[in-house]
């Protein structure tokens, strides 16, 4: 991405992207919209859709840095072994190369061609999704903001892990500050990023990712926010919103590698994380464990079923759930709860919208938005709720 500069204040530039411009990538809807015209609309846009809450006071949005700022990358390969593609595909299933696209820091961007050597070398066939064969999907590759790295080679099967194996060292070499690689295998032929099986091919098993001095462990499989700049953004805010009422008691729930819980977590506090993934739950445990927090604990369940189990309810409840919201059955037992506060962090108004209807008692005061990807239609909301 090239930055369009004239007259204007800084966040009336646009950004360029030329994979855009040339049609090769129109993943990002907004590109060539000011900045600040794209926070506005984002604004105006969950304001809108949470306008029925009258006492809702909206915080002014943080903004993100509008290139490079993703910390993760979902490389679709294609191509060949000798000139394979990472991007995505186009209508027709060709490889569609994006190995320069701005979304990604200078850092994540120069290990592309690094990989992109390793396939040739360690003659990994990409996946041909029109003619079902190859082995390689996906590269998924994520870099700590101290800029280590974690690299996932997403194979239709284990032919090639041995060679991807015999070749490590020379990926070492070329990438010192690579942590942890994996193999994660996807047998099906089916639209999905990944499969539910991996086999991690360095002794180093989770990457530290710093965020706000606390160092949260990121293994394969888990969720990491995309942008980690405004994910510590939206932590501080959210511990700040749960400080405030001194709570005894916190779950996190939906809390991948802890982020809420970790960023609340006190000596006399007892915080409990929920999330589905064991990987997530680990990660968690491990910096719980490292910081000596002995009453935060993480579990594997689900969130919904955890809270309707439970003897009792805690002070205040974190909730983070996935694009489909929290849903009525947690809804309802929130409503039902007697918890005094929520803080809901979303990342599809709609949803969160949905979710705040079928809980009447608890009213948004507070909101914020936390524009998590730049020149698109999403962003993050978090909003504190507490019982009228
Ligand atoms: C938007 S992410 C939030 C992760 C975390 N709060 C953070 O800040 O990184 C949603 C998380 O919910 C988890 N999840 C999905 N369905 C779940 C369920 N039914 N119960 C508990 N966790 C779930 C996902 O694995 C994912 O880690």
């Amino acid at each position: 991405m090239t930055r369009v500069t004239d007259t204007r204040p800084v966040g009336w530039w646009t950004v360029q992207c030329s994979y855009f411009d040339a049609e090769r990538c129109l993943s990002c809807t907004w590109m060539g919209r000011p900045y600040a015209a794209q926070l506005a609309a984002k604004q105006d846009l969950v304001a809108d859709l949470l306008a029925e809450h009258a006492g809702l006071d909206w915080l002014p949005p943080v903004a993100s840095r509008e290139e490079g700022f993703r910390n993760k990358a979902k490389m679709v390969v294609a191509g060949t072994v000798d000139a394979p593609t990472l991007g995505i595909l186009d209508a027709a299933g060709a490889g569609v190369d994006l190995q320069s696209c701005g979304l990604y820091p200078d850092g994540l961007q120069a290990v592309f061609p690094v990989l992109a050597a390793f396939v040739t070398r360690a003659r990994i066939e990409p996946y041909d999704v029109p003619a079902r064969r190859g082995e390689l999907k996906h590269l998924l590759v994520t870099q700590s903001a101290d800029g280590d790295l974690m690299v996932r080679f997403v194979l239709r099967s284990q032919e090639a892990v041995t060679r991807i194996r015999k070749h490590l060292p020379w990926l070492h070499e070329q990438l010192p500050a690579l942590v942890v690689a994996s193999v994660n295998l996807l047998p099906e032929h089916k639209a999905v990023l990944e499969g539910s099986r991996e086999i991690v091919l360095t002794d180093e098993q989770t990457l530290r990712m710093r965020v706000n001095g606390l160092d949260l462990h990121l293994r394969p499989q888990s969720f990491f926010q995309t942008n980690t700049d405004v994910a510590a953004a939206l932590y501080r805010q959210a511990a700040a919103w749960v400080e405030e009422s001194s709570p005894a008691s916190v779950w996190d729930l939906y809390c991948g590698v802890g982020g809420f819980a970790l960023h609340v977590a006190d000596p006399a506090r007892d915080v409990v994380g929920v999330e589905t993934s064991a990987e997530a739950v680990a990660s968690a445990a491990l910096t719980a464990r490292d910081a000596g927090l002995v009453r935060t604990t993480f579990l594997a369940d689900d969130a919904t079923g955890f809270a309707l189990a439970a003897d009792a309810a805690p002070d205040l409840v974190v909730v983070n759930p996935p694009r489909r919201g929290i849903g009525p059955d947690l809804a309802g037992w929130l409503e039902r709860s007697g918890v005094e506060r929520v803080v809901y962090s979303s990342c599809h108004a709609r949803s969160l919208a949905r979710d705040l209807a079928a809980m009447p008692s608890l009213r948004p005061v507070r909101g914020r938005l936390l524009d998590m990807f730049p020149q698109t239609t999403h962003y993050e909301v978090v909003t504190l709720l507490e019982r009228a």
